[in-house]
């Protein structure tokens, strides 16, 4: 196997999961995003890291980055004498915009460039399921990898994806502490009533089709009963956020597992409280890239 001379740069997009009612399937991804640049060198490990999580992630091997690389230069053939990599974090930790997807699916991509040949060594399809795998639940990952709104849902052991367009507004509250998704999973019940099922079925549906040009109906289709009241005693001012928003009338939805608050608005911002940050976001269209060479 050889590898490319000089450095590649990747730019991978923050993704919402779950949407509301999309529990594990429906995702977007939006115009905020991580820049990772790696190039090989004669042996070592160096991690440099700007930004988001600059000192809170590990700077060796356990570094997320570095282990979806590892994993995709395994799956390709072997891993190259010596790598530096240099983070540019954008995307924050652990508030439901998934960082740890976008560093996943970044890593596998960057990796995929960094051989030569890589795109056949390590297909679109094969670095989604390594991506999925690494990640355990395939909604984020889907957003990341392949930009827009996406479908996806694991069939036996494999990971699908459905991608549409859509063009959507977005504002995003994120408070000023995190909340780790494994926590917030945590939290779900083993069961949910046949009802609530029922009626996530429903909304989902909806809310497929209100983003793909029937916005009229999306404060309707973002209802959710399985999984945002049960995570709320974790994120209590989120989940405050999200009742004010959709008695106004904003549909409103906790991102990911939480805690940042998605508005489908503009000119919401004013709703945030003290110490939040606030960003109006395109849909971002393009997923992973690859932008250097
Ligand atoms: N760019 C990154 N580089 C290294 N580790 C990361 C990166 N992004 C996320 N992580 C790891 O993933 C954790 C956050 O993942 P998670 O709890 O799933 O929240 P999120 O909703 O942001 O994906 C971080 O605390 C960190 O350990
Ligand atoms: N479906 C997952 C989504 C987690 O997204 P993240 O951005 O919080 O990592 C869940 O709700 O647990």
């Amino acid at each position: 196997m050889s590898f490319v001379d000089g450095p590649v740069t990747v730019r991978v997009p923050a993704s919402s999961a779950n949407l509301g009612p999309g529990f594990d399937a429906l995702g977007l991804a939006v115009a905020l995003h991580d820049e990772i640049t790696a190039e090989v060198i004669d042996d070592g490990l160096e991690v440099r890291v700007s930004g988001e999580g600059k000192d809170g992630v590990p700077l060796d091997e356990t570094h997320l980055v570095v282990e979806a690389m590892h994993a995709a230069f395994d799956l390709m053939g072997g891993r190259p004498p010596g790598l530096r990599l240099t983070c540019v974090n954008v995307i924050p930790h652990g508030r439901g915009l998934g960082s740890s997807a976008a560093a996943i699916v970044g890593g596998i991509v960057l990796a995929r460039a960094m051989v030569d040949g890589g795109d056949e060594l390590l297909d679109d399809a094969a670095a989604y399921q390594l991506a999925v795998d690494l990640e355990g639940h395939p909604d984020n990952v889907a957003a990341a990898f392949f930009g827009g709104l996406t479908i996806a849902w694991i069939d036996g052991a494999a990971a699908e994806v459905e991608r549409l367009t859509t063009d959507v507004d977005v504002t995003v509250f994120i408070p000023p502490s995190a909340v780790s998704t494994a926590k917030a999973r945590g939290l779900l019940p083993e069961t949910v009533p046949h009802r609530d099922a029922a009626l996530n079925a429903g909304r989902s549906a909806l809310l497929v089709a209100a983003l793909t040009g029937r916005p009229h109906r999306l404060i309707s289709a973002t209802e959710d009963r399985i999984h945002q009241s049960y995570r709320a005693e974790a994120m209590p001012d989120s989940y405050k956020l999200l009742r004010q928003l959709r008695v106004d009338g904003v549909p409103t939805i906790i991102s990911g597992a939480g805690p940042t608050v998605l508005a489908f608005a503009r000119g919401v911002a004013e709703a945030a409280p003290q110490g939040w940050t606030v960003h109006e976001l395109a849909v971002d269209a393009d997923g992973a890239t690859v932008v250097r060479p």
